[in-house]
């Protein structure tokens, strides 16, 4: 086992890494930047190393300067957390290439290979698992497009290769449309990801969104930790993931579970990882592969037990899981509300600043606060907005959301703009009760009222 980490992150991510080393009787490593010297995370450290200015291009993506602090460190494996490095290939091919660092996460071959859209397709499709009917090839011209729409009907996703989280998707939704749609998706490809070459799925309307988590051990074993649904969003982004899916029935469940393990199991993927699916009716498509550990990942923690960080770390120090498929058990419901300094009376704006006057988290039965905040502390708004996830388990849904109102009750933040308020009317929004809400609910409710 590693006897010192370096956790190339911050926030929330950084100090649940850390608690999974402390757990394992390992010595942790900071980095930060300049805007964080003060931050949570590097009080939580056992030492801490300045990385850089605020800017994360100058810090917490500065792939020599965390490499460097690692060296100097000492530190024996490096573990990126979500966001910033940690789906970088190159980044992974560069800490594997360090003599004595290792990378806690999939290996860089795993990445590309599954990082890459259609080559996920291509594997997923090798394996059984049901992809969304469209090409596992970019495509080059309009005439494709044309042809895919005769056979398959419209509307017509057309994807960049490189996108993510609602970036490069454009919806063809008639013929007429289809030069347009595909130029301005290629256009986005090119500026956000530098790769402008697109594929087409036929466009689902109104999908749930369910993801799978999957953990693998360098010794062959792959399992899968049960699904989240995670189709309450705004603008793609996730506000409150729950689990078990409450609108999928028993056998689409076992079923989109075990697709997941095998796809994965396909892929020779080693480490946590995430298989997304878009549930529309009584069919499930596969949509991508996370290669990283995901902020939700607390929701499938508390339904099942498994300490899904702490096994990142033993399966990178080539530990086999102790654990069969058949003993992974979701007990109950869990969900998890991201607390973002945003204001949601104003279109969810994020806060520009601020000091906690007042941090008063929830406690009890059932209830986790996962962030790396105290009172008193100057809000840090230099990268993203959330700073804190409440997780709340119950026996059943209906108990997950009673506990939900009473810890978002007991939730004080004072000094700072947060979402808890909004929260607490998504707890009594009937639709969302319910678990009627796919992914387009929020976005609807909000244009609707604009
Ligand atoms: N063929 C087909 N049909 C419907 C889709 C609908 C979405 C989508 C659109 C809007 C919000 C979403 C939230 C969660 C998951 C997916 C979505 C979608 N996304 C949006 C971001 C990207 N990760 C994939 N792909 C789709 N693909
Ligand atoms: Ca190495």
């Amino acid at each position: 086992m590693f006897e010192t980490v370096l956790v190339a992150n911050r926030g929330e991510i950084a100090v649940r890494v850390m608690r999974a080393c402390e757990d394992l009787g390992i010595e942790t490593v900071a980095v930060y930047s300049e805007a964080d010297k003060h931050a949570g995370h590097v009080r939580y450290a056992d030492e801490a190393y300045r990385v850089g200015p605020a800017r994360a291009a100058e810090s917490y993506l500065d792939q020599e300067a965390i490499v460097d602090a690692a060296l100097e460190a000492g530190a024996d494996a490096i573990h990126p957390g979500y966001g910033f490095l940690a789906e970088n290939a190159e980044f992974a091919e560069r800490v594997e290439a360090t003599d004595g660092v290792t990378w806690v996460g999939p290996s860089s071959d795993a990445m590309e290979q599954l990082g890459e859209k259609t080559g996920a397709r291509r594997v997923m499709d090798g394996a059984d698992v049901p992809i969304v009917p469209g090409t596992t090839d970019p495509v080059a011209d309009a005439e494709t497009v044309r042809e895919f729409g005769d056979k398959h009907g419209y509307p017509i996703a057309v994807k960049a290769e490189g996108g993510g989280g609602g970036r490069g998707m454009k919806v063809v939704t008639e013929e007429s449309e289809v030069d347009e749609q595909l130029e301005a998706a290629k256009r986005e490809g090119e500026a956000y990801f530098g790769n402008d070459s697109v594929y087409l799925e036929r466009y689902l309307a109104d999908p749930k969104h369910i993801e799978v988590q999957v953990i693998a051990d360098e010794h062959g074993n792959v399992r899968h930790l049960g699904e989240r649904d995670c189709s309450l969003q705004r603008r793609h982004q996730k506000v409150i993931e729950e689990g078990p899916s409450p609108s999928l029935d028993p056998e689409m469940q076992a079923e989109i579970r075990e697709a997941a393990r095998r796809g994965v199991e396909a892929a020779d993927y080693v480490n946590a990882g995430t298989v997304e699916f878009l549930v529309s009716g009584d069919e499930f498509y596969f949509l991508e592969v996370n290669t990283r550990i995901q902020v939700e990942h607390t929701v499938t923690e508390a339904l099942t037990g498994v300490d899904i960080v702490k096994w990142q770390l033993r399966v990178a120090a080539g530990e086999e899981l102790d654990f069969a498929q058949d003993d992974v058990e979701l007990e109950g419901h869990a969900m998890e509300f991201r607390i973002n300094a945003e204001n949601a009376a104003d279109d969810f704006a994020p806060a520009t600043g601020g000091r906690l006057e007042v941090y008063d988290p929830p406690g009890g039965i059932g209830v986790r606060v996962d962030d790396a905040l105290r009172q008193g502390d100057d809000l840090v708004t230099d990268y993203d907005s959330m700073v804190a996830k409440l997780v709340v388990h119950g026996s059943d849904r209906e108990e997950c959301i009673a506990r939900s109102q009473r810890a978002l009750a007991e939730y004080d933040v004072e000094g700072i703009v947060t979402i808890v308020p909004f929260h607490r009317l998504m707890l009594e929004d009937e639709t969302f009760v319910a678990g009627e809400h796919t992914t387009t609910y929020l976005d609807e409710a909000f244009d609707e009222t604009r």
